[in-house]
């Protein structure tokens, strides 16, 4: 696919036109009586709110010009007919088909792909269910009452945040998760643990990753130590595309679960890496989660550009980071259980469209993926929320918030929880001027002076924008169809800026040095051309470590 440039530029330039010729306030923009009913888009419960940026109904339409410049439908169905979009590494791109589950023929390569995914949640739903009621169980007989998955990055993330999020319908054994190569991470939880009734889920797709490879060898130390080397088999499962890597380990064929090279890391939470949050909710929970993905998939590719959800969120994150040049966006969601969704999102978002070369290799011609980045609220209000409002920089916030949680007891904190979301996006829009902050402390009775040396401090520029993503309650349908709004709007986006959004080169380099690092740490020099900063502090943290 070659993407039109010429068009992608001066639909751009038509965008950069009309933001140059704003000159009102977000604030303004609501003398058009209907503008939030023409600003949101909702499908089902799920609403979209972009009536609080500065896009206006002129901007819109040539935002839509820009998808339609950038073919952003028909890239779109070359994703889902499975043509091979990941350029650097010759694959399709079709997590999609891991919750598509229509049953109709799907051909990759020209090899139908759906047998060996329905066949493999098959297996994933009778090991769930049989760990979740004791009838597979560890090597003395213990049912299973922690489950500890081992993986980094989309082998830890996705599982990780879901369960997490989904902490109201667990009915299955406690989940852990280790990622970390620290072996702080591993050695904290497994004081906790009892070896007889743990298991242990070695995630990795390539099943090379260093981190997770230490851990796993952590782990197996750990069973092997307390039940002896011939309960190793029964305390451990592994996914992976790599399975002989898996049976070099140790762990059995039948407690292997494979997925394909067509689903990326990131995107592989729907795979046989969900299975920690099969395991935890049950796989008819899980198939609900599936599903809220495939209804997303479905609404993505099938309704018009300007009603549909990842476009218009595509189009207000192109316009805040290539129109306004912001350099960042912030997630917050007004929900705890999504505690870690931004961290979920930056390896999604990050990962994907962190480039600075289009698919065949050319510098990018604008900017591409913002720096992600955000925390819970309301925690962030009392850390960063200053910054928000009176900072220097604009950051575009996306708030996200359930109409219900699920503790029907606990109403008054959902109406604390909901009030102060809608107060944020409001006063970070609607700002305080200088003459309103002077008013306010006059009213207090303060004298003239005090008022005149305090007042600029309590001013809040506003006009300042956000999105709102508004649901009915966080259940597993409504978290599938999120994140993968949230994965089509990355795939929105690269699809405008023309760069690879499947591979990730850009992690390789600081890994093949931490392998050339490696031996100076028990003696050998480090190799030639590195740099005196670098030897200076080896030499200096090994004499700490001596000392
Ligand atoms: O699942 P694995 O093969 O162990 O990979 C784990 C992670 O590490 C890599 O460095 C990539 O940056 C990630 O995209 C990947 O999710």
């Amino acid at each position: 696919m070659t993407a039109d440039r010429s068009a992608i530029d001066s639909a751009f330039e038509a965008l950069v036109t009309v933001r140059r010729g704003q000159t009102g306030q977000i604030l303004d923009l609501f003398a058009v009586p209907d503008r939030f009913e023409r600003f949101s888009c909702a499908y089902g419960d799920l609403l979209l709110d972009f009536s609080k940026t500065a896009i206006s109904q002129e901007a819109l339409k040539r935002l839509l010009d820009l998808a339609a410049a950038a073919q952003v439908e028909t890239q779109r169905e070359a994703m889902f007919a499975g043509d091979h979009i990941n350029l650097t590494e010759d694959r399709a791109v079709l997590h999609t088909a891991l919750r598509e589950r229509s049953g109709d023929p799907l051909p990759v390569d020209g090899i139908d792909v759906q047998p060996g995914i329905e066949e493999t949640l098959q297996r994933l739903s009778a090991f769930a269910s049989g760990v979740r009621d004791g009838r597979i169980a560890g090597a003395r007989g213990h049912a299973f009452t922690d489950v500890v998955n081992i993986g980094i990055g989309g082998s830890d993330l996705g599982p990780a945040m879901v369960t997490g999020a989904l902490a109201p319908y667990h009915d299955g054994p406690r989940c852990h998760f280790v990622s970390n190569v620290d072996g702080a991470h591993i050695a904290d939880l497994l004081k906790r643990l009892d070896p007889i009734s743990t298991l242990f889920i070695v995630a990795s797709k390539t099943f090379t990753t260093v981190e997770t490879m230490c851990n796993a060898a952590t782990a197996r130390a750990f069973i092997a130590g307390a039940l002896g080397e011939e309960a190793v088999g029964a305390h451990f499962a592994a996914v992976s595309t790599a399975r002989d890597q898996v049976a070099a380990f140790g762990i059995a064929a039948e407690r292997t679960f494979g997925f394909w090279d067509w689903v990326g890391g990131r995107y592989s939470v729907w795979s046989a890496v969900g299975l920690p949050v099969m395991i935890a909710i049950g796989p008819d929970r899980f198939g609900e989660f599936l599903a809220g993905a495939a209804a997303m998939d479905a609404h993505f590719r099938s309704a018009p550009l300007d009603q549909n959800l990842p476009v218009l969120f595509a189009l207000v994150g192109l316009w805040h980071r290539n129109v306004c040049s912001y350099p960042s966006r912030a997630i917050i969601p007004y929900d705890q259980r999504l505690a870690r969704l931004p961290a979920y999102l930056q390896q999604l978002d990050m990962e994907s469209n962190g480039k600075s070369v289009t698919r065949d290799g050319q510098k990018t011609a604008r900017a591409t993926g913002p720096i992600v980045w955000g925390e819970p609220g309301t925690n962030a209000q009392h850390a960063f929320f200053q910054l928000l409002h009176q900072g220097t920089d604009i950051v575009p916030v996306e708030f996200l918030v359930a109409a219900e949680g699920h503790e029907p007891e606990l109403r008054n904190h959902q109406d604390l929880l909901v009030a102060n979301c809608l107060a944020q996006s409001e006063a970070l829009m609607r700002g305080r001027s200088l003459e309103q902050a002077a008013a306010q402390l006059a009213a207090k009775g303060l004298a003239e002076e005090e008022v005149a040396r305090l007042a600029p401090h309590r001013v809040f520029p506003g006009d300042r924008p956000s999105v709102t993503i508004a649901y009915a309650v966080l259940d597993p349908f409504t978290l599938g169809r999120i994140i993968a709004l949230y994965e089509h709007r990355v795939f929105v986006e690269a699809a405008v800026w023309d760069i690879n959004a499947f591979d990730q080169w850009g992690v390789e380099l600081g890994k093949e040095l931490a392998t050339q690092f490696l031996p100076a740490m028990t003696g050998a020099p480090l190799p030639a051309g590195t740099s005196p900063s670098t030897a200076g502090l080896l030499a200096h943290l090994k004499g700490l470590a001596q000392a």
